[in-house]
């Protein structure tokens, strides 16, 4: 289709306007969810020091290098190491000590013995033991630093603290960690006909399913909502609401509806033509009419199509990545698989689609997620979707058995 620009264009130009925000320093208890503006250091090894990988007994390998099923090789234990344990007993030849996973493993010893492979088990595990296997040196030990060494870095700049990098952090003994501030977003629906969720419908009004909406996708952006507000289609309001937002620190204004044609488009009527926001129309189905700019001093304003579907993809292809960005997230797009179609269905003549979709990540299979085909206000559909099936403008049809690009995004 002519004239229309072309998707990464305008994410280019979205993200050109990107400025990193500040960043600060937080424990890492209250860090989650933000990304790191500098790589965060081991304070100590991990291990922390050797320590026993299996409940039995810490051996000097060589007393026991002759034990077998047959011939049993009897030690003296001569301590009891349970976890915590700060002792180092010496073990003298023929000496053994009773240890419990995760202690430090004596200086004296080089294997473990694990309770298993002796005669007595635990249930005899304090006196003398029979070792039945000889152990090679260094069973069963872990040694201090094989994970991690002091200074080595644990989570690079870039990178999510999610469960998995807290887990680690805590493990290495890191105490803070230098974060992006979360950015603060304003999302506003426009619209006359907008009912706030469960206000009883009548004809002519649907309820704001926008609003909840991107107030979940920011949330889940990792950043912070300072304000959520329906207004009506009137560019004073937009105008007021805008004003509002900036007083609540917004670094970014996401509106929805009111940036195409017709003769109501209050989104429309408070920027275009003041040069800070543009309008401009993307060739993308759905999500073509698009509005984007700055206003003040580097606030980002989203103007995404009102039609709900629109709204999810837009948010994924404009709004997302520059939330990433704007925290100095190295990676800014969802993940992408081909999956096979598992139905046909049809697509926009020249634009390229993003269609709601049901996948099956086990037989690795695509289909659409809204009975009604590609319609950019099928919000029941929605529900059933995890993910975006990515069509190029020049396709025509997607024929069961066809390799599909696949945004996963559930
Ligand atoms: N003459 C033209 N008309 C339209 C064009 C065009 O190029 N020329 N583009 C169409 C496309 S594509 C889209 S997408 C929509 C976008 O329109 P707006 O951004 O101005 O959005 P609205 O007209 O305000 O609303 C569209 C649709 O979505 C419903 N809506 C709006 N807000 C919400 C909300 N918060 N929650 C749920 N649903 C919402 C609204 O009731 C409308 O049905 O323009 C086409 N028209
Ligand atoms: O581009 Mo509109 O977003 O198709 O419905």
């Amino acid at each position: 289709m002519s004239g229309l620009r072309s998707v990464e264009d305008q994410l280019v130009r979205v993200l050109a306007a990107v400025r990193p925000i500040g960043g600060e320093t937080l424990p890492v208890g209250h860090a989650a969810g933000r990304t790191l503006t500098a790589p965060a250091l081991a304070a100590h090894d991990i291990p922390l020091f050797d320590n026993s990988a299996m409940d039995g007994f810490a051996v000097r390998a060589a007393d026991v290098a002759a034990a077998g099923p047959g011939h049993p090789v009897s030690l003296r234990v001569v301590a009891d190491l349970p976890a915590g344990v700060a002792t180092d007993p010496p073990l003298a030849a023929g000496e053994a000590a009773r240890i419990m996973t995760g202690s430090p493993t004596p200086t004296d010893a080089d294997a473990i013995v694990p309770f298993e492979s002796t005669a007595g088990g635990l249930a005899d595990s304090l006196g003398t033991v029979e070792v039945l296997e000889a152990p090679t040196p260094g069973a069963f030990i872990r040694r201090r630093g094989a994970d991690l060494r002091t200074g080595d870095v644990v989570i690079d700049a870039g990178e999510r603290l999610g469960p998995f990098q807290v887990a680690a952090a805590v493990a290495a003994g890191i105490d803070v960690v230098t974060v992006a501030r979360a950015p603060r977003v304003a999302v506003i629906s426009t619209g006359s006909e907008l009912l706030a969720p469960g206000e009883p419908v009548r004809r002519g009004l649907i309820p704001d399913s926008n609003g909840p909406l991107l107030a979940q996708l920011v949330v889940e952006a990792d950043a912070e909502l300072v304000l959520t507000s329906r207004v009506s289609d009137d560019g004073a309001e937009v105008a007021q609401v805008t004003a509002d937002a900036r007083a609540a620190g917004a670094d970014v204004i996401v509106f929805t509806g009111g940036v195409s044609a017709g003769a109501y488009e209050p989104v429309r009527a408070a920027f275009d033509g003041h040069g800070e926001v543009e309008f401009t129309r993307v060739s993308m189905q759905p999500g073509k009419p698009q509005a984007f700019g700055t206003v003040g001093d580097g606030c980002l304003v989203f103007g995404l199509p009102g039609n709900p579907v629109s709204v999810a993809v837009s948010f994924e292809v404009f709004v997302r990545p520059a939330l990433l960005a704007l925290q100095g997230r190295s990676v800014i797009q969802r993940p992408r698989v081909t999956l096979t179609a598992a139905e046909s269905w049809t697509t926009p003549p020249g634009r390229r689609q993003y269609l709601p979709a049901v996948v099956d990540l086990v037989a690795r299979t695509v289909r659409p997620a809204t009975a009604g085909g590609s319609g950019s206000h099928l919000a029941g559909g929605l529900a059933r979707a995890s993910a975006f099936a990515i069509v190029p403008a020049e396709v025509a049809r997607v024929a069961v058995g066809d390799d599909v690009d696949v945004m996963l995004v559930g």
